[in-house]
């Protein structure tokens, strides 16, 4: 697994506002990169460019040694890549496991469009998908809401399902935004364990708001300021870097107690 993930030189300009100035990073195999910053820093703007929402206007977006020319969002799970948005984007008419299935079509004969259009698969398809996306289900701990709808769950019991159906396509890199909002202290620390028993199969980038997690999870900070990257490094120095403190000085820093 040396997969990397490389942003190059990468600048957003919506109008005269510059939203991301010359941003390079990378995620190495195995790694969580965290990406954080105060309010209006770039963060969402980042996490757009690297799905493909948001096309740079200068720099370049690798992977696997690989330029990705023009990349749209739908071509993403084919690139072995799959993300978590903060919007869940759960189809609440689906129950729990069919919406996890609906992300496990990367190992699919017949794709996603005839899946969702409700065609028939192989048979042996059917039951390896199922296999796979209960398997998912199970380790989120949330096997007992499969013929659940999403609607009639809690907050927290979604965001795994979208979690869940992110990971059934077995991605080699896993873009999440901000997948602590809305979780108690507590919430948040099983999330940021969940992430963490990724890394032996995938490579993470999580863009986030709460210091506690980016700081228990990650190996690797990047810091954006006004659009441009101010630091990077592990946590510890991140932490002790005057430029990160000056850049959070007068900003709430959200940390877990805080939230809800
Ligand atoms: N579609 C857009 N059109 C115009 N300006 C935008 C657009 N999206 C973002 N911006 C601006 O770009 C800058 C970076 O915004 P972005 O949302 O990426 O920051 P952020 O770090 O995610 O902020 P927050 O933590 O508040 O969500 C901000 O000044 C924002 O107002």
């Amino acid at each position: 697994m040396a997969e990397t993930f490389e942003m190059s030189g990468v600048s957003v300009n919506f109008g005269g506002l510059v939203a991301l100035s010359d941003v390079s990073l990378s995620v190495a195999a195995g790694q969580v990169l965290g990406v954080i910053g105060p309010n209006g820093a770039g963060k969402t703007t980042l996490f757009n460019v690297a799905c493909g929402f948001v096309r740079p206007d200068t720099g370049t977006l690798t992977w696997r040694g690989e330029e990705l020319r023009k990349l749209r969002p739908h071509q993403l799970a084919g690139l072995g890549i799959a993300r978590s948005l903060q919007e869940l984007g759960l189809f609440d008419r689906m129950t729990v496991l069919d919406n996890v299935l609906v992300g496990a079509d990367r190992h699919a004969t017949t794709g996603f469009w005839p899946a969702l259009l409700g065609l028939p698969r192989r048979a042996k398809d059917e039951r390896a998908l199922r296999d796979r996306a209960m398997a998912a289900l199970e380790e989120f701990d949330i096997a007992d809401v499969a013929a659940r709808y999403p609607a009639s769950l809690p907050y927290p019991v979604r965001k795994r399902v979208a979690l869940a159906r992110a990971l059934v396509g077995e991605p080699d890199l896993l873009l999440l935004d901000e997948p602590a909002s809305g979780l108690s202290s507590a919430e948040m620390a099983e999330i940021g364990e969940l992430v963490r028993g990724l890394t032996d199969r995938m490579s993470v980038m999580l863009v986030e708001h709460h210091m506690d997690l980016v700081m228990s999870v990650c190996d690797d900070i990047v810091v954006l300021d006004f659009g441009k990257v101010i630091a990077r490094g592990a946590p510890a120095e991140i932490q002790a870097d005057p430029a990160v403190q000056a850049a959070y000085l007068g900003e709430d820093v959200v940390t877990g107690a805080d939230s809800r």
